[in-house]
């Protein structure tokens, strides 16, 4: 049986960052399968996950949760045919929605092989607030959904703004374990001890059940509302009637957002070269600035006018510029609100 973990987390919260640990540390030795399911149309190199031998399977055409569901049941079958993996690790879109990819695992665990281990949801400890003031609907589904709340940057918050972001969240989800100490800290088998967590509830419900891992009820997780709609970034107006399911077993009503009615993703190659300090000035002015729009997470990687290439990352706030190895062409995504992409392009030169 391979075991399924989902690793869910806002836009920029740390995913991929954690999921490298979880590899080295504590999923050292197994065979691991990871599929990703970006918001976004350009795929950034996640060339470490390959040098560490890490098959990948990116499923950037839509979500995982709905009008994909078919063809997700045909790709783990796949996974698990033909590599045969002790655990496949599921990294969802920033804004797709956690309890929407537990369902679609759980709904293909009989045919597939596979069954549903941990509901990781990476959170940055800094943005706990903004976050669940400004993107709640789709925010505070990987919160309240998840089995263990894994909080990035705690090293460079203070300790009341800390324990502010934990009361936040444990009003969300008072059962989850929550890492609180930074990651690099951490040896693996305290994070497994966390990951292996289970609420008393849980436990109780596996004793009664003798199932494999997961209680299997509709309704179970923490706020689980049987008319929530999925946030798989595509209008369901478009493929179903009204008031048809969509296959993701939820009633999609008026008034829910879906993700791309909310949130832009906006990538292009380029072959263009870059100062390294005119880069630097750009992202400075996404990270605090309202000119690009409200750029919630931009990357990529170019090349810069010396011939160096630089990889970029950025989150309200922080950004960082690192130099890389070249790439096959130059990349560069950017998601956010209201983006005003004639100024991004604008700047890029494209
Ligand atoms: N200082 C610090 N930086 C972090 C931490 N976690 C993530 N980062 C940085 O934040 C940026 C985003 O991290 P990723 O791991 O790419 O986040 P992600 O959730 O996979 O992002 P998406 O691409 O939006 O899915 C990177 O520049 C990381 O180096 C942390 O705990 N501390």
């Amino acid at each position: 049986m391979t075991k399924v973990d989902i690793v869910s987390g806002f836009l920029g919260a740390g995913k991929t960052t954690f999921i490298k640990q979880l590899l080295s540390d504590v999923y050292q030795g197994e065979k691991i399968v990871l599929i990703e399911n970006e918001f976004g149309e350009i795929g950034i190199d996640r060339g470490f996950l390959k040098d560490a031998g890490v098959e990948i399977t990116e499923m950037n055409s839509g979500c995982i949760c709905c009008t994909l569901v078919g063809d997700f049941s045909t790709a783990l079958r796949k996974v698990v045919d033909e590599y045969h993996p002790d655990r496949i690790l599921i990294e969802p879109s920033g804004v797709g929605k956690l309890s929407d990819v537990a369902k679609a695992v759980r709904d293909v665990e009989k045919h597939c092989g596979v069954c549903l281990n941990g509901q990781i949801t990476v959170a940055d400890g800094k943005k706990v607030k903004i976050y669940m003031k400004n993107f709640g609907e789709f925010y505070n589904n990987q919160i309240e959904h998840a089995s263990v709340i894994v909080l990035s940057r705690t090293q460079s918050m203070t300790e009341e703004k800390l324990k502010e972001a934990v009361a936040m969240i444990r009003e969300k989800n008072p059962d989850a374990s929550v890492i609180t100490t930074p990651w690099d800290k951490l040896d693996g088998e305290v994070i497994r001890k966390a990951l292996e967590h289970r609420s008393v509830a849980d436990q109780l419900l596996e004793e009664e059940e003798h199932h494999c891992c997961h209680h299997h009820e509709e309704g179970h997780d923490h706020g689980h509302h049987h008319d929530e709609h999925c946030s798989c970034g595509h209008h369901h107006e478009e493929h179903h009637h009204h008031g048809e399911e969509c296959g993701c077993g939820h009633h999609h009503h008026e008034g829910h957002h879906h993700a791309d009615e909310v949130f832009t993703s906006w990538g292009t190659e380029t072959v263009e070269k870059y100062e390294k300090a005119e880069l630097e000035n750009w992202l400075e002015e996404m990270a605090d600035e309202n000119k690009y729009g409200t750029v919630l997470r931009a990357k990529g990687i170019v090349e810069g006018t010396d011939g160096q290439w630089l990889e970029f990352d950025l989150v309200p706030g922080e950004y960082e510029i690192r130099n890389a190895r070249p790439d096959y062409t130059g990349k560069v995504c950017v998601i956010g609100t209201d983006l005003k992409t004639d100024e991004i392009k604008g700047f890029l030169r494209v």
